[in-house]
Protein backbone atom coordinates (compact mmCIF):
# COMPACT_ATOMS: atom_id res chain seq x y z
CA UNK A 1 0.00 0.00 0.00
CA UNK A 2 1.34 3.25 -0.83
CA UNK A 3 0.43 6.84 0.53
CA UNK A 4 0.53 10.14 -0.94
CA UNK A 5 1.06 13.33 1.12
CA UNK A 6 0.23 17.01 0.69
CA UNK A 7 2.78 19.48 1.64
CA UNK A 8 1.69 23.02 2.35
CA UNK A 9 4.08 26.09 3.66
CA UNK A 10 2.29 28.44 5.85
CA UNK A 11 3.24 31.04 8.84
CA UNK A 12 3.13 29.01 12.17
CA UNK A 13 -0.21 31.29 13.64
CA UNK A 14 -2.44 29.76 10.75
CA UNK A 15 -0.86 25.91 11.49
CA UNK A 16 -3.50 24.96 14.46
CA UNK A 17 -6.73 26.03 11.68
CA UNK A 18 -4.72 24.64 8.86
CA UNK A 19 -4.15 21.20 10.98
CA UNK A 20 -8.50 21.37 11.57
CA UNK A 21 -8.95 21.59 7.61
CA UNK A 22 -6.75 19.05 6.92
CA UNK A 23 -8.27 16.48 9.13
CA UNK A 24 -11.69 17.29 7.91
CA UNK A 25 -10.61 16.73 4.89
CA UNK A 26 -9.33 13.10 5.71
CA UNK A 27 -6.07 13.76 5.84
CA UNK A 28 -4.46 10.38 8.14
CA UNK A 29 -2.32 12.20 10.32
CA UNK A 30 0.02 15.37 10.05
CA UNK A 31 3.45 16.45 10.43
CA UNK A 32 5.49 19.47 10.97
CA UNK A 33 8.98 20.54 9.23
CA UNK A 34 11.28 23.84 9.59
CA UNK A 35 10.46 25.47 5.79
CA UNK A 36 13.48 27.30 6.18
CA UNK A 37 16.20 26.17 8.25
CA UNK A 38 15.16 28.40 11.36
CA UNK A 39 16.42 27.06 14.62
CA UNK A 40 13.63 27.02 17.53
CA UNK A 41 15.28 27.63 20.85
CA UNK A 42 14.48 25.95 24.09
CA UNK A 43 10.83 26.28 24.57
CA UNK A 44 8.73 27.61 27.76
CA UNK A 45 7.44 25.61 29.68
CA UNK A 46 3.59 24.53 28.13
CA UNK A 47 5.16 25.66 24.57
CA UNK A 48 5.10 23.90 21.75
CA UNK A 49 6.56 26.25 19.82
CA UNK A 50 6.22 26.02 15.68
CA UNK A 51 8.61 28.00 12.80
CA UNK A 52 7.70 30.95 11.21
CA UNK A 53 7.47 29.73 8.11
CA UNK A 54 6.38 25.79 9.14
CA UNK A 55 5.45 23.38 6.34
CA UNK A 56 2.78 21.01 7.00
CA UNK A 57 2.65 17.52 5.85
CA UNK A 58 -0.34 15.73 5.68
CA UNK A 59 -1.02 12.01 4.75
CA UNK A 60 -3.92 11.23 2.39
CA UNK A 61 -4.68 7.20 1.96
CA UNK A 62 -3.25 6.10 -2.05
CA UNK A 63 -6.03 7.19 -4.34
CA UNK A 64 -7.15 10.15 -2.66
CA UNK A 65 -8.05 12.46 -5.13
CA UNK A 66 -7.13 16.11 -3.82
CA UNK A 67 -8.45 18.34 -6.28
CA UNK A 68 -11.57 19.31 -4.01
CA UNK A 69 -9.40 19.71 -1.05
CA UNK A 70 -6.81 22.43 -2.98
CA UNK A 71 -9.82 23.77 -4.12
CA UNK A 72 -11.31 23.74 -0.76
CA UNK A 73 -8.18 25.18 1.02
CA UNK A 74 -7.78 28.41 -2.03
CA UNK A 75 -10.60 29.70 -0.48
CA UNK A 76 -9.58 29.85 3.36
CA UNK A 77 -8.16 33.45 2.90
CA UNK A 78 -4.70 32.87 4.95
CA UNK A 79 -4.15 30.66 2.17
CA UNK A 80 -5.37 31.95 -1.40
CA UNK A 81 -5.61 31.26 -5.37
CA UNK A 82 -2.57 28.50 -5.96
CA UNK A 83 -0.71 28.99 -2.45
CA UNK A 84 2.57 27.18 -2.11
CA UNK A 85 1.62 23.20 -1.93
CA UNK A 86 3.44 19.98 -3.43
CA UNK A 87 1.68 17.18 -3.77
CA UNK A 88 4.08 13.75 -3.48
CA UNK A 89 3.75 9.82 -3.80
CA UNK A 90 4.93 8.49 -0.46
CA UNK A 91 6.11 4.56 -0.99
CA UNK A 92 5.59 2.05 1.92
CA UNK A 93 8.49 0.73 3.25
CA UNK A 94 8.34 -2.05 5.69
CA UNK A 95 10.50 0.08 8.25
CA UNK A 96 10.96 -3.54 10.59
CA UNK A 97 12.56 -5.50 7.32
CA UNK A 98 14.72 -2.30 6.81
CA UNK A 99 15.90 -1.98 10.56
CA UNK A 100 16.43 -5.43 11.19
CA UNK A 101 18.75 -5.96 7.87
CA UNK A 102 20.45 -2.99 8.81
CA UNK A 103 21.32 -4.93 12.70
CA UNK A 104 24.39 -7.12 11.99
CA UNK A 105 26.40 -9.42 14.36
CA UNK A 106 28.88 -7.00 16.40
CA UNK A 107 32.20 -7.98 18.86
CA UNK A 108 32.38 -6.00 22.06
CA UNK A 109 36.12 -6.67 23.73
CA UNK A 110 37.79 -9.57 23.34
CA UNK A 111 35.18 -12.40 24.09
CA UNK A 112 31.91 -10.95 23.34
CA UNK A 113 29.44 -10.67 20.50
CA UNK A 114 25.73 -9.80 20.42
CA UNK A 115 24.13 -10.76 17.77
CA UNK A 116 20.81 -10.39 16.25
CA UNK A 117 18.58 -13.39 16.93
CA UNK A 118 17.95 -13.72 12.70
CA UNK A 119 21.44 -13.62 11.53
CA UNK A 120 24.21 -16.43 11.71
CA UNK A 121 26.39 -16.37 14.51
CA UNK A 122 29.89 -15.15 13.36
CA UNK A 123 32.23 -17.03 15.54
CA UNK A 124 30.57 -19.81 17.72
CA UNK A 125 33.66 -20.08 19.86
CA UNK A 126 32.97 -16.49 21.20
CA UNK A 127 30.88 -15.57 24.04
CA UNK A 128 27.52 -14.73 22.12
CA UNK A 129 24.69 -12.76 23.03
CA UNK A 130 21.03 -13.40 20.84
CA UNK A 131 19.15 -10.63 20.70
CA UNK A 132 15.83 -9.32 19.73
CA UNK A 133 15.52 -6.34 21.10
CA UNK A 134 11.65 -5.77 20.37
CA UNK A 135 10.28 -2.30 21.65
CA UNK A 136 13.04 -1.89 24.13
CA UNK A 137 16.71 -0.07 24.15
CA UNK A 138 19.50 -1.87 23.86
CA UNK A 139 21.24 -3.03 20.73
CA UNK A 140 24.50 -2.34 21.03
CA UNK A 141 24.75 0.01 18.58
CA UNK A 142 24.20 3.01 20.91
CA UNK A 143 27.80 4.43 22.11
CA UNK A 144 26.12 4.04 25.92
CA UNK A 145 25.48 0.22 25.37
CA UNK A 146 28.97 -0.22 23.39
CA UNK A 147 30.37 1.11 26.54
CA UNK A 148 28.76 -0.92 29.03
CA UNK A 149 29.29 -4.11 27.00
CA UNK A 150 33.24 -3.44 26.73
CA UNK A 151 33.42 -2.38 29.87
CA UNK A 152 31.66 -5.87 31.23
CA UNK A 153 33.98 -7.88 29.10
CA UNK A 154 37.01 -6.53 30.25
CA UNK A 155 35.89 -7.82 33.89
CA UNK A 156 36.50 -11.38 35.39
CA UNK A 157 32.29 -11.82 36.63
CA UNK A 158 32.92 -15.99 37.33
CA UNK A 159 31.18 -16.38 40.32
CA UNK A 160 30.12 -12.80 40.69
CA UNK A 161 26.42 -11.68 41.42
CA UNK A 162 25.60 -8.28 39.02
CA UNK A 163 22.63 -5.42 38.74
CA UNK A 164 21.32 -4.20 35.68
CA UNK A 165 19.55 -0.82 36.48
CA UNK A 166 17.75 -0.12 33.52
CA UNK A 167 17.86 -3.38 31.84
CA UNK A 168 15.96 -2.59 28.53
CA UNK A 169 16.78 -5.36 26.05
CA UNK A 170 18.44 -7.09 29.00
CA UNK A 171 21.81 -6.92 26.83
CA UNK A 172 23.88 -6.16 29.25
CA UNK A 173 22.76 -8.50 32.15
CA UNK A 174 22.36 -11.93 29.35
CA UNK A 175 26.10 -10.31 28.61
CA UNK A 176 27.16 -10.65 32.37
CA UNK A 177 25.15 -14.22 32.66
CA UNK A 178 27.15 -15.15 29.92
CA UNK A 179 30.56 -13.56 30.49
CA UNK A 180 30.47 -16.15 33.81
CA UNK A 181 28.52 -14.19 36.57
CA UNK A 182 26.35 -16.18 38.87
CA UNK A 183 23.22 -14.47 39.04
CA UNK A 184 22.03 -11.29 37.30
CA UNK A 185 19.20 -8.99 38.83
CA UNK A 186 17.39 -6.97 36.03
CA UNK A 187 15.18 -3.63 36.75
CA UNK A 188 13.64 -1.27 34.96
CA UNK A 189 10.41 1.23 35.18
CA UNK A 190 9.12 -0.12 31.41
CA UNK A 191 6.98 -2.98 31.03
CA UNK A 192 8.01 -3.66 27.60
CA UNK A 193 11.83 -4.26 28.87
CA UNK A 194 10.64 -6.64 31.08
CA UNK A 195 8.95 -8.36 28.83
CA UNK A 196 12.20 -8.09 26.10
CA UNK A 197 14.64 -9.01 28.71
CA UNK A 198 12.54 -12.33 29.49
CA UNK A 199 12.06 -13.23 26.03
CA UNK A 200 15.86 -12.41 25.61
CA UNK A 201 17.10 -14.78 28.76
CA UNK A 202 15.05 -17.58 27.02
CA UNK A 203 16.59 -17.20 24.05
CA UNK A 204 19.77 -17.52 25.65
CA UNK A 205 18.60 -20.41 28.14
CA UNK A 206 19.53 -18.56 31.12
CA UNK A 207 16.32 -17.49 32.52
CA UNK A 208 17.42 -19.57 35.92
CA UNK A 209 20.42 -16.71 36.11
CA UNK A 210 18.24 -14.06 35.42
CA UNK A 211 15.98 -12.31 37.78
CA UNK A 212 13.52 -9.15 36.72
CA UNK A 213 11.67 -6.48 38.59
CA UNK A 214 10.05 -2.76 38.40
CA UNK A 215 11.74 -0.85 40.28
CA UNK A 216 9.03 -0.96 43.02
CA UNK A 217 9.21 -4.81 42.89
CA UNK A 218 13.01 -5.68 43.83
CA UNK A 219 13.80 -7.02 47.12
CA UNK A 220 15.01 -3.84 49.41
CA UNK A 221 18.02 -5.68 50.62
CA UNK A 222 19.72 -6.71 47.26
CA UNK A 223 23.19 -6.33 47.00
CA UNK A 224 25.57 -7.14 44.14
CA UNK A 225 29.64 -7.50 43.46
CA UNK A 226 28.78 -5.11 39.99
CA UNK A 227 26.00 -2.78 39.01
CA UNK A 228 25.79 -1.29 35.39
CA UNK A 229 23.53 1.71 35.00
CA UNK A 230 22.75 2.86 31.35
CA UNK A 231 20.36 5.28 32.13
CA UNK A 232 20.50 9.25 32.10
CA UNK A 233 22.66 11.64 33.88
CA UNK A 234 19.14 13.22 35.53
CA UNK A 235 18.09 9.58 37.03
CA UNK A 236 21.91 8.87 37.77
CA UNK A 237 22.16 11.53 40.14
CA UNK A 238 18.85 11.16 41.93
CA UNK A 239 19.40 7.49 42.14
CA UNK A 240 22.70 7.89 43.39
CA UNK A 241 22.22 6.64 47.23
CA UNK A 242 20.09 4.31 46.48
CA UNK A 243 22.89 2.60 43.56
CA UNK A 244 25.59 2.82 45.96
CA UNK A 245 23.02 0.83 48.97
CA UNK A 246 23.03 -1.67 46.06
CA UNK A 247 26.82 -2.40 45.46
CA UNK A 248 28.67 -3.98 47.96
CA UNK A 249 31.98 -2.72 49.98
CA UNK A 250 34.84 -3.17 47.02
CA UNK A 251 31.90 -3.63 44.26
CA UNK A 252 32.45 -2.32 40.81
CA UNK A 253 29.98 0.17 39.19
CA UNK A 254 29.75 1.46 35.74
CA UNK A 255 27.59 4.18 34.72
CA UNK A 256 26.82 5.21 31.56
CA UNK A 257 24.09 7.58 29.32
CA UNK A 258 25.58 10.83 30.00
CA UNK A 259 27.15 13.67 27.42
CA UNK A 260 30.56 14.22 27.98
CA UNK A 261 29.95 17.67 29.49
CA UNK A 262 28.02 16.03 32.46
CA UNK A 263 30.76 13.54 33.13
CA UNK A 264 32.61 15.05 35.42
CA UNK A 265 30.03 16.77 37.64
CA UNK A 266 28.38 13.07 37.95
CA UNK A 267 31.41 11.64 38.48
CA UNK A 268 31.76 13.69 41.34
CA UNK A 269 28.90 13.39 42.76
CA UNK A 270 29.68 9.62 43.18
CA UNK A 271 33.11 9.76 44.67
CA UNK A 272 30.79 10.24 47.68
CA UNK A 273 30.87 6.57 47.70
CA UNK A 274 33.10 4.88 45.18
CA UNK A 275 36.43 5.60 43.78
CA UNK A 276 36.18 7.08 40.31
CA UNK A 277 38.53 6.70 38.05
CA UNK A 278 38.93 8.69 34.70
CA UNK A 279 36.03 8.98 32.80
CA UNK A 280 35.69 6.95 29.49
CA UNK A 281 34.15 8.44 25.75
CA UNK A 282 32.95 7.44 22.73
CA UNK A 283 31.55 9.90 20.25
CA UNK A 284 29.59 12.05 22.23
CA UNK A 285 28.75 9.90 25.28
CA UNK A 286 30.68 9.24 28.32
CA UNK A 287 31.37 5.85 30.79
CA UNK A 288 31.92 6.30 34.71
CA UNK A 289 33.76 3.36 36.53
CA UNK A 290 34.59 3.29 40.32
CA UNK A 291 35.05 0.76 43.56
CA UNK A 292 32.71 1.00 46.06
CA UNK A 293 33.98 2.46 49.61
C1 LIG B 1 19.35 3.75 27.69
S1 LIG B 1 18.32 2.42 28.11
C2 LIG B 1 19.55 1.19 28.49
C3 LIG B 1 19.12 -0.20 28.10
C4 LIG B 1 20.24 -1.22 28.18
N1 LIG B 1 20.65 -1.45 29.56
C5 LIG B 1 21.45 -0.78 27.36
O1 LIG B 1 22.51 -0.53 27.95
O2 LIG B 1 21.33 -0.70 26.12
C6 LIG B 1 17.75 2.94 29.69
C7 LIG B 1 16.72 2.04 30.32
O3 LIG B 1 16.55 2.48 31.66
C8 LIG B 1 15.18 2.46 32.00
N2 LIG B 1 15.01 3.44 33.09
C9 LIG B 1 14.92 4.79 32.99
N3 LIG B 1 14.79 5.33 34.21
C10 LIG B 1 14.81 4.32 35.11
C11 LIG B 1 14.72 4.23 36.53
N4 LIG B 1 14.58 5.31 37.28
N5 LIG B 1 14.77 3.02 37.11
C12 LIG B 1 14.92 1.90 36.36
N6 LIG B 1 15.00 1.92 35.00
C13 LIG B 1 14.95 3.11 34.39
C14 LIG B 1 14.48 2.77 30.70
O4 LIG B 1 13.15 2.29 30.71
C15 LIG B 1 15.36 2.07 29.67
O5 LIG B 1 14.92 0.76 29.41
Amino acid sequence: MAWIQLRIHTHRDNADLLGDLLMDQGSLSITYEDGQDEPIFEPKLGETPLWQDTVMIALFDAGTDLAPTIEFLESMPFLGKGFNHKIEQVEDKDWIREWMDSFHPIQFGSRLWICPSWREIPDPTAVNVILDPGLAFGTGTHPTTALCLEWLDSLDLSNQEVIDFGCGSGILAIAAIKLGAKKVTGVDIDYQAIDASKANAERNDVVDKLALYLPEDQPANLQADVLVANILAGPLKELAPLIAEKVKIGGKLALSGLLQEQAQEVSDFYSQWFIMDPVSNKEDWSRLTGIRK
